[in-house]
């Protein structure tokens, strides 16, 4: 298509093509449907002609006869604001010449090294190191469990305490948290019991989804803690959804929603993103860069720098942080929410870490990367140990404090265990309540169907499930 510069300043269109450029003359100006004002160009000190060469017509070139015209001091005014023009035919590079930097207050010592990070007070501190402690001690536990066959399945966070706890620190209460499945320390910092883990867990009668889920998809309307959904990158949209809702009703809240490298591969995650900016839902769009999404490797996963680059695409505030650094992952969120809350704008937080236990119970990721490099992460990276070092150096946690927190700890996730195993599994009825107000034809069907089929074959069902 061609654009031609009338003496009225105003473009005409000499070969239009479809989407919202076909528009109709008027008065040799170029007026779009889709727009409200016409597109312009600015920055000509005299009227003239000029022609401008757009994708692949075949108009036959003519060069302004006024060669003194500045082009590059030209500007579209375009949806979005003004656009320079340029005769030099550059592309935008597919990546940048460096890497986004990583944002990191402590060093692998556990040193800081800036003081440009949210202060901590000494109680929030030691309740980080306490949940993180837990929640090491949760997954050891209950991952033990699933391979002595107590429960079905299990899938553990290690590796990414302090993306969990430390990125929960720095929420408010009444802020939604939207979680993919490696979250459950969110939960836990939110006051969700040992107890209420092992509950679901076992999904006995206790538990708040009344054994309906796989084991690891807790949730708690009490913690306004969205159930986890195992498919991959649902709770996005859902975030935006209720971020906007936020909005709407002028509270003082955000939704922060948790994914993976591999989560941001769907389509669900674009969507998300687009919808958010465009909305401007206060969101925390939190990726947990982890370098694999079970056996794919980031490398197969995109050829962009990460996801944090993905955020400017959309037009949404992007910042990368050491994900195994809880002071760096605190400081990042508590900013983010800041932003989101008081400007109304998603933010997006890439935290880069290492998956360093296996996808699940279901996975042996020894097939698909080399153990030295588990162990490197573990050794050496540890989110742990890293943030024990600094509350240590503050004089706020000592050797013996620490041996008894983690002994105390294992004790209540044992107890829970045995608490949780020797409860009632809930009732067969309980599958089919809570969707229906008057249960259809169909499932009053298939009730009666699983009750006289466990009769029938009592060996393949649990005993402990009331029929
Ligand atoms: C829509 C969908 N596709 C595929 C799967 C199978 N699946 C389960 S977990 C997973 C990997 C997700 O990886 P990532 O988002 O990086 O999170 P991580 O497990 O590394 O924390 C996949 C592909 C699924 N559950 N849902």
């Amino acid at each position: 298509m061609a654009l031609l510069l009338s003496k009225s300043r105003k473009l005409i269109c000499l070969k239009p093509k479809i989407g919202f450029l076909s528009s109709v003359y008027h008065n040799h100006t170029l007026i779009s449907p889709n727009l409200r004002t016409p597109f312009r160009i600015l920055g000509l000190n005299q009227p003239h002609f000029a022609y401008f060469r757009f994708g692949s017509t075949k108009a036959q070139t003519q060069l302004n006869p006024m060669h003194s015209i500045d082009n590059d001091s030209q500007v579209l005014d375009f949806p979005g604001g003004e656009v320079k023009f340029t005769s030099h035919l550059n592309f935008i590079p597919e990546t940048r010449e460096e890497r986004v930097h990583c944002y990191r207050v402590l060093d692998d010592d556990g040193y800081p090294i800036t003081n440009d990070f949210a202060q901590i007070e000494k109680e929030v501190a030691l309740k980080i190191y306490t949940d993180m402690v837990t929640l090491q001690t949760m997954d050891t536990i209950f991952y033990e469990a699933q391979r002595q066959g107590r429960i079905s399945f299990y899938l553990t966070t290690v590796g990414e305490e302090a993306i969990n706890i430390a990125s929960a620190a720095a929420l408010k209460t009444d802020d939604f948290i939207f979680p993919q499945y490696r979250e459950s320390g969110v939960l836990l910092w939110r006051g969700f019991t040992i107890q209420e883990f092992a509950n679901q867990l076992f999904g006995n009668k206790n538990d708040y989804g009344k054994g309906r889920q796989m084991p690891i998809h807790y949730g708690s309307n009490k913690h306004n803690y969205i159930t986890v959904a195992s498919t991959v990158a649902t709770q996005l949209p859902h975030a935006v959804g209720a971020a906007y809702a936020l909005k709407m009703d002028a509270k003082n809240a955000c939704t922060i929603v948790y994914f993976g490298d591999g989560g941001s591969s769907t389509g669900d995650f674009h969507a998300a993103l687009n919808f958010a900016a465009v909305l401007d839902a206060p969101v925390i769009f939190f990726c947990r860069n982890n370098g694999f999404a079970i056996s794919t490797p980031v490398s197969d996963q995109f050829r962009s720098d990460g996801v944090v680059t993905k955020g400017q695409g959309y037009g949404i505030r992007s910042i990368r942080v050491d994900g195994n650094d809880a002071l760096a992952v605190f400081t990042a969120v508590h900013e983010a929410r800041k932003m989101a809350v008081n400007e109304r704008k998603p933010i997006l937080v890439e935290a880069l870490t290492y998956r360093a236990g296996h996808h699940s119970t279901s996975d042996d990721s020894t097939k698909y990367r080399p153990a030295k490099e588990i162990e490197w992460w573990r050794r050496e990276r540890d989110p742990v140990s890293r943030f024990k070092k600094w509350i240590e150096r503050e004089g706020w946690l000592n050797p013996q404090v620490e041996s008894d927190l983690r002994s105390n700890i294992r004790k209540q996730v044992l107890q829970a265990i045995q608490v949780a195993e020797k409860q009632e599994k809930p009732p067969i009825k309980d599958i089919f309540t809570d969707v229906y107000d008057v249960s259809p034809a169909n499932l009053q069907e298939q009730e009666v169907s699983i009750r006289e089929t466990v009769r029938k074959h009592p060996q393949d069902y649990p005993t402990d499930v009331p029929v």
